[in-house]
């Protein structure tokens, strides 16, 4: 039997086995099961073109936004409008072959975006260019799920599937969840909360399933066997996720509040340029970047030429930033914002600066 009808015969058998008390070990095994074939269906199997010719972009700027989505949603449309980059937009399914950058210019970033074949159901087991388009996906900082507002929700649902199978967490943090595997020892357990989803020998049976027998585990959050998989599954990446509902011109104003109302989303129409400048604002917000003003000592800050950095960056990140030598040098900074207690406030490295804050560094 191929690794696809394990996977089927495993899915078949979750289907119809019903969730109660009885059967809640049984299905942990079985999540733990599918997992384990999933990542190795993901495995590299050599064959000719699965290697992305055409996709291998480098990776530039300071963050990196993908474009997944249903074929014809208006992907290379929103490429075209948003940044100086034409990506070939057409009526018909898969217009676009291989991945496309372009960058948009905003508050002082520049942030590379990445046009994508459009992806279909069955993408994660090699369907069309969904591999590519998948390894594509995981390097990105922000992941954008483009949809068709005329069209049905069951795409956002399908999309996720296929991100979800491939280990990619969207919107999601990672499970609060200590796990070391050792030498010898055999399993230890622990937890610093209640749980309720989740159990030793739960933990046992899924960490066997993977052939682990010796391991540190402390379980920190109430979670369940999936994030527990999770965890000891090494190829998965959480990612935040934009969900841009396009074609707004085409959907009557109660789909359009509806739609504007989800959680994570922005509804736009790229062809009559249709709400972009809140496209802009949500996809920084997503980012988490954050633009840091320094000031020379007796000059005005310097408004025009920001540092971008990511959020929660502390004042030794912003050192770096501007040149790897100052650190060495640093001996206290100033800093006007939201972050400090007053403004000024005299702080030193490890002070996490804020977006738009100033900073004045003092050096030895
Ligand atoms: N009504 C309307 N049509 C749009 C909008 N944006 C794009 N389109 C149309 O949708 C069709 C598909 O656009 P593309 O940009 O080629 O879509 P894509 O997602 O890149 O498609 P693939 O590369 O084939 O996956 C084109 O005919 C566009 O003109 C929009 O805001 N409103
Ligand atoms: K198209
Ligand atoms: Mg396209």
């Amino acid at each position: 039997m191929g690794i696809q009808e394990k996977i089927a015969e495993i899915e078949k058998e979750m289907a119809r086995t019903q969730k109660n008390k009885a059967t809640e070990y049984h299905l942990g095994l079985l999540k733990a099961k599918l997992a384990k074939y999933r990542s190795q269906l993901l495995e590299p199997t050599g064959k000719k073109g699965e290697k992305g010719e055409g996709f291998d972009v480098m990776k530039s700027g300071d963050a990196r936004v993908a474009l997944i989505g249903f074929p014809s949603v208006g992907k290379s449309t929103l490429l075209s409008t948003v940044t100086q980059t034409k990506s070939e937009s057409a009526a018909y399914e898969f217009t676009t072959l291989t991945c496309i950058p372009g960058v948009i210019n905003y508050k002082g970033a520049n942030i590379q975006l990445l046009d994508l074949p459009g992806i279909i159901e069955g993408a994660a087991q090699g369907k069309g260019r969904g591999r590519q388009v998948i390894a594509v996906a995981r390097t990105a900082d922000l992941i954008i799920i483009m949809l068709d507002a005329t069209k049905s929700e069951v795409h956002r649902l399908l999309l996720e599937k296929e991100l979800e199978a491939v280990g990619i967490r969207l919107n999601k943090k990672k499970p609060n969840i200590y796990f070391k595997e050792k030498k010898t020892g055999g399993i230890t357990f622990n937890s610093t909360c209640a749980l309720t989803k989740i159990d030793e020998k739960m933990v046992q049976l899924i960490l066997h399933e993977y052939k682990i027998f010796n391991a540190e585990v402390l379980i920190r959050e109430d979670c369940s066997p999936d994030d527990l998989i999770d965890v000891i599954s090494k190829n998965r990446v959480y990612l935040n996720c934009l969900y841009v509902y396009n074609k707004i011109d085409q959907v009557s104003m109660e789909e359009l509040d509806r739609l504007a109302r989800r959680p994570h989303s922005v509804v736009i129409s790229c062809n009559m340029k249709l709400n972009l400048d809140e496209f802009h604002e949500k996809m920084w917000e997503y980012l988490n970047l954050i633009r840091i003003y320094t000031k020379k000592p007796g000059s005005p800050p310097d408004f025009n030429d920001g540092l971008i950095l990511r959020r929660n960056s502390s004042l030794e990140h912003v050192c770096h930033t501007i040149h790897r030598t100052i650190v060495d040098v640093f001996k206290y900074a100033l800093v006007w914002g939201t972050s400090p207690k007053y403004s000024p406030q005299r702080v030193g490295l490890s002070h996490i600066v804020e977006d738009e804050d100033v900073v004045s560094i003092f050096k030895h």
